[in-house]
Order: C-alpha cells, then sequence, then structure tokens
C-alpha cells in the first residue's frame, strides 16, 4: 500500500480530456506515461521517475503524470496499443515519444530536457524551436527522439478442412504456419454449419459441385485458425535461414523428441496464403485474409476473441536460478497473474544455448554464458495470461544485471541477479512469433487416447470438455461411437484377460461413448493425471478436483478413460482411428 501512495504522488493522473487540457498548461517538462485501462501505466518506469525526481529535485519544471489512452480524446491513436509510450511535453507542446520501456533514452531526454529547462530559466540560451509532434495519425512519427515502432498486427482466418483432419494432418500444417513464422492466435475444432460454409465460400457458390462440398465440409469436424503476423518486416531472409541450419546440424539431446534449433530463427511471409500454395498445402487449409472478411469471421467462429486476449509467452529460468530460487520466482509467476500451462526442465544443448542466447554473443562474457547455460538444467515455462508478453518483459526487466541495477531495480533481473554472470537469469519471448516458435520447440506435442464414458450426461460432457481446454488439450479427432466388445477390445486389450473385464464390456454397452484423440507436450500423463484415481471413491479423497473425483459414481463407471503409456497410446489411437495420425515422439519426458 506504501508502494501504491508513492505511485500517486509521483505522477498525477489523467484520466479526462479537461484534465489533459489542465495539464497542458505545465510550465516546463511534463513526463507523460501514456496506459491502456487493461494493462495499467509501465511500473518499470517508475524507479526511473522516481530517481530522476529525487535526484534533479526541479519539482517547478519537470512533472510526471499517467493518462489513460481510453479516457483522453487527444490520446486516441494510442488506444489498443500493446506497449508503453511516454510523450514529453514543454510548456503544453508535445516535443518528444518514446515507444517502449527503453530507460536509457527516457532518461537522457528527461536530463536533456531538463537541462535545457534550467538554461533558458538562467538566460544562457534561448528557447528552442521545438518541432511539436502531431498525435493524430502519428503512430509512427517521431519527434526528437524514439527507441522502436510498435507494428500492428495483420490477420487471416484459415480452415484446415475434414479431410485434412481425417488423414492427421493437422498437426504438421499447424507446425509449418508457425515455423513460418505467423502466430496462431485461436483455434477450434468444430463441425461447420451449412451457413457459415456457404458464407467462407461464397466465391466458389457457382461451381457445380458447390453442393457436394457443402456437405463434405458440414459432415466432420474442421479445424478453424486465427493466424496472426507482424507488419514489421523481419531481418532475416529465407535463404539465410537454409543455410544456417545447413552448416551447423544437430544431434537431438537424449530422452527428448528431435528438435532442429534453426526453427527458433525469424522467418517471414506477407501472406499466409501465399505460404500455402508454396508449401503444396492450400488443398487441406483453405484462408481469408481481406480485412473486412477476417473482421466478420472472427466475429462468427470466435465471438469473445476481441475482448478477452489471452496470450502464451515462453519463459526461462537460467539454471542457477532454477537450482536456487525456482519456488521464489514460482510464487511471483503467479501472483503477478500467470497461468502456468506447461514446464519442464530441460538441459540445453550448446547450439540451443547459442540460439536462445543471441543478443549477447558480442559480450567478452558469451563463452561463460553459453558454458553455464549448457551446465545443467534450465527450467522452460508457458505462461498464459492477458497482455502476457509485454507484463512478462517488464516483470524481468533488461537483460543485463548493470541496466537493471542503474534502472530497473524492482525487476526480476535486478532481484534475482547471480554474481558469476552479468546476464538476467530470465528469459522471455521477444515477440508473439518467437514465442510460438520456442513453444513448439521445446513443447512438442504428444497424443492420447481419451474416451468420455457412456453414464456422462450432455451437460457433464460439456464440463469435461472445459477442463480439456483449460488444461490446454487440442482435441484433434473425436467421434462418438458404442463401444462393442470388438471395439473395447481395442482400448482395452491389456485387461482383456481379467475377470472384471465383462463387466466393463456392459458398461461401455449402455450407450455412445465419446472417443478423442487429445494431445499436447506430455499429453499421456496430463491426461491421466486429470483424469484422477481409477476408482472415484479413491479420488475424492486424493485428488477431488479430478474428472473421475467429480463425474465418477463407482469403479466401473468412473466417466473417462485414457491411454496407460506411449505405446498404448499409440495402439488404440490407431486401432480406434484407423486414419494415419501422426506418430509420438519416442520416449516422451514426464513433467
Ligand atoms: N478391480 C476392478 N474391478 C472392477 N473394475 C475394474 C477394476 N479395476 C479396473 N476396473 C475397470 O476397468 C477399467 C480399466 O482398468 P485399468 O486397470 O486399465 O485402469 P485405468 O488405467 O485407471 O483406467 P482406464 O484404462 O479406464 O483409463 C477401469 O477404468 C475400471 O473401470
Amino acid at each position: 500500500m506504501a508502494g501504491k501512495k508513492r505511485e500517486i504522488q509521483l505522477q498525477t493522473v489523467i484520466n479526462s480530456q479537461s484534465l489533459w487540457d489542465e495539464m497542458l498548461q505545465n510550465k516546463g517538462l511534463t513526463v507523460i506515461d501514456v496506459y491502456q485501462a487493461w494493462c495499467g501505466p509501465c511500473k518499470a518506469m517508475q524507479t526511473l521517475f522516481r530517481k530522476l525526481k529525487n535526484e534533479l529535485n526541479e519539482d517547478e519544471i519537470l512533472h510526471f503524470v499517467v493518462a489513460e489512452a481510453d479516457s483522453v480524446a487527444a490520446l486516441q491513436p494510442f488506444r489498443d496499443n500493446c506497449e508503453p509510450i511516454f510523450l514529453f511535453s514543454v510548456n503544453g507542446k508535445i516535443v518528444s515519444k518514446i515507444e517502449g520501456a527503453n530507460a536509457p533514452l527516457v532518461n537522457k531526454t528527461i536530463i536533456n530536457l531538463v537541462n535545457d529547462e534550467k538554461k533558458i530559466a538562467a538566460g544562457e540560451i534561448v528557447r528552442p524551436q521545438y518541432h511539436e509532434i502531431g498525435l493524430v495519425g502519428s503512430n509512427a512519427e517521431v519527434g526528437r527522439s524514439a527507441s522502436k515502432d510498435t507494428f500492428d498486427r495483420i490477420y487471416s482466418i484459415a480452415i484446415i478442412k475434414p479431410e485434412a483432419r481425417n488423414t492427421g494432418k493437422t498437426m504438421e500444417i499447424k507446425e509449418n504456419i508457425v515455423n513460418a513464422g505467423f502466430v496462431i492466435e485461436a483455434e477450434d475444432n468444430r463441425v461447420l454449419t451449412e451457413n457459415q460454409v456457404r458464407e467462407f465460400y461464397s466465391q466458389m457458390a457457382e461451381q457445380p459441385d458447390f453442393e457436394e462440398f457443402v456437405s463434405l465440409m458440414t459432415h466432420s469436424l474442421s479445424c478453424v485458425l486465427v493466424v496472426s503476423r507482424s507488419s514489421e518486416q523481419l531481418p532475416l531472409l529465407e535463404e539465410e535461414i537454409v543455410s544456417k541450419s545447413e552448416t551447423e546440424p544437430q544431434e537431438p539431446s537424449e530422452g527428448q523428441p528431435e528438435m532442429d534449433p534453426s526453427s527458433l530463427v525469424k522467418k517471414k511471409w506477407d501472406s499466409l496464403e501465399e505460404y500455402l500454395v508454396k508449401e503444396n498445402m492450400h488443398q487441406f487449409c483453405d484462408v481469408e485474409e481481406d480485412v473486412d472478411n477476417v473482421n466478420k469471421f472472427i466475429d462468427i467462429f470466435f465471438p469473445d476473441f476481441k475482448n478477452k486476449k489471452l496470450e502464451k509467452t515462453l519463459a526461462f529460468l537460467r539454471p542457477d536460478l532454477f537450482q536456487e530460487k525456482k519456488e521464489e520466482v514460482l510464487n511471483i509467476i503467479k501472483n503477478e497473474g500467470f497461468h502456468i500451462l506447461m514446464q519442464r526442465p530441460v538441459v540445453l544443448s550448446e547450439e540451443e544455448a547459442r540460439t536462445l542466447c543471441k543478443e549477447y554473443e558480442n559480450e567478452n562474457y558469451f563463452d561463460k554464458v553459453i558454458e553455464n547455460m549448457t551446465s545443467g538444467p534450465s527450467l522452460a515455462l508457458v505462461l498464459v495470461r492477458e497482455n502476457c508478453l509485454r507484463h512478462w518483459k517488464e516483470l524481468i526487466g533488461p537483460s543485463t544485471v548493470g541496466e537493471a541495477k542503474q534502472y530497473f531495480t524492482d525487476s526480476l533481473c535486478a532481484q534475482f541477479a547471480m554474481e558469476n554472470l552479468p546476464i538476467n537469469q530470465l528469459y522471455g519471448s521477444d515477440s508473439p512469433e518467437a514465442a510460438e516458435r520456442e513453444i513448439q520447440y521445446f513443447f512438442p506435442p504428444q497424443n492420447t487416447l481419451a474416451v468420455i464414458k457412456p453414464q456422462a450426461t450432455h451437460a457433464q460432457r460439456e464440463m469435461i470438455f472445459s477442463r480439456i481446454k483449460e488444461a490446454g488439450f487440442e482435441i484433434i479427432q473425436m467421434k462418438e461411437i458404442l463401444l462393442t466388445k470388438e471395439h473395447a477390445d481395442k482400448i482395452y486389450y491389456k485387461i482383456a484377460q481379467k475377470d472384471f473385464y465383462n463387466s466393463v464390456l456392459e458398461v461401455l454397452s449402455e450407450g455412445p461413448s465419446l472417443v478423442m484423440i487429445l494431445s499436447k507436450w506430455n499429453a499421456i500423463a496430463d491426461w491421466r493425471r486429470l483424469m484422477g484415481p481409477t476408482d472415484p471413491s479413491e479420488a475424492k479423497f486424493l485428488s477431488p478436483n479430478s474428472l473421475r473425483a467429480q463425474f465418477g459414481t463407482n469403479l466401473l463407471r468412473n466417466a473417462v478413460h485414457g491411454s496407460s503409456n506411449a505405446t498404448e497410446a499409440m495402439q488404440s489411437i490407431n486401432n480406434i482411428f484407423e486414419e494415419a495420425v501422426p506418430e509420438n515422439p519416442e520416449n516422451p519426458e514426464e513433467n
């Protein structure tokens, strides 16, 4: 609470146009932190502002304010901007703008402008003719100094057709899309309605076989994706990536599915459609890229998408921090409102360390960084939250301890600095694209077979679906079948000799079951954990939130089934879904 009080005293709150107009009457320099109601002012910079206020001691000519973009009409151009923006007003004129929490640049700008004001007051110089920045339509306009511009995201809607889903191509297509530098912002596996198909494919309506096509598209699940890309031109060209991966081959480390670190490198395509055509995937996946249509279909398929945007980032605790202060850091992560979707210890290979620590490659301590990063397990985490990337980056602070201790003393970088290495002990992805690639790399998906048994009511099925989604599983295939003995033998072959097997068959014959292929990192173990112990009465005691505790009634009517290991998962999936499904990586690790 004391900290909050100091913040209020440090920065005046501007949350209406009239307060904004009043603020422009300030004499001297006013530093304006433009923020969005949904993410709050930039906490990371408040330490710097407090330090400058105390050190410069110029309260007459140096003012700090926070201005909420949504409540001030003049700040309309900055609404929905996910980076912090700092404006510098001198005697009511906005003379400079900095995008991003660039502490050294903000520090320098304030000191220069305050020094100018002091010299003007002392009659040493005449007031410079500052170029005033127009705010309207000025997102890319820069005054005296600026750091980096933010870039809009460009969205497409993609539909992976039933035919591709049924032949197990969904995962491969999604993996390729992510590796090509796109971000999958949302996805849903659903049976499209006739209207949806007619609307999405309206340009094909005149084609002779359109009716047949509509019927094919509405007979089983499609996978609908919202895909985005940055409008920024990324520096690496495809050829550079190819030559890099060819010259630096990579052996997978033991016990880990084969991964290619070159997939962590940025790639860039201007259009999803163009990419799919070039890679011969367009017959499986249709794309809409027209802005108005994309907006329309986002509203149809993902009505909540524009309200609540949960983001993911890859986070890393480097080996020393992981070993010494893991619990402390995990508590901070939870208290900051992040949901830990997945986590695993991972020992980096040298090439992986070099790719992930590229920002330090010109430093004289780079070899030490690599040695440290490969010396033992780091903890890789997938964090989820609204405004996740920015919040995590702000929380961990800059990449070096020196900068953190000077400008971001509250950051985790400063707080958890280790003596032997001058780098941030925590890592976060730089962009949504990097997050997608890095998550896919460190958490490659695995398949498991799951069954919702016949006794689950419609409402219970819905609740189980929500739990499946919440836990980060993707349902890659699903069918409703009455599990006859012939079917059950394909799933339960390992208990076929048990004396209770006939009772199991009887219970399964009470109605149709929902059989699914679930996919995610460590899916087999995580699904079993979500199901809970076999006997619901034991589950209620040992794992009260588990599905069997909540929806099972007795040992036989225990709501759900799941494969026990990778071999069983593969066999039962192949037995039940005769179509080809991508195989599980060998020897998957447990969390
Ligand atoms: N001793 C028993 N008596 C009666 N039914 C049993 C008994 N043990 C297991 N079952 C039933 O047989 C099913 C398969 O048994 P298994 O030993 O494979 O347990 P599980 O692996 O926890 O469950 P599942 O295979 O369904 O995920 C259980 O889900 C349960 O309904």
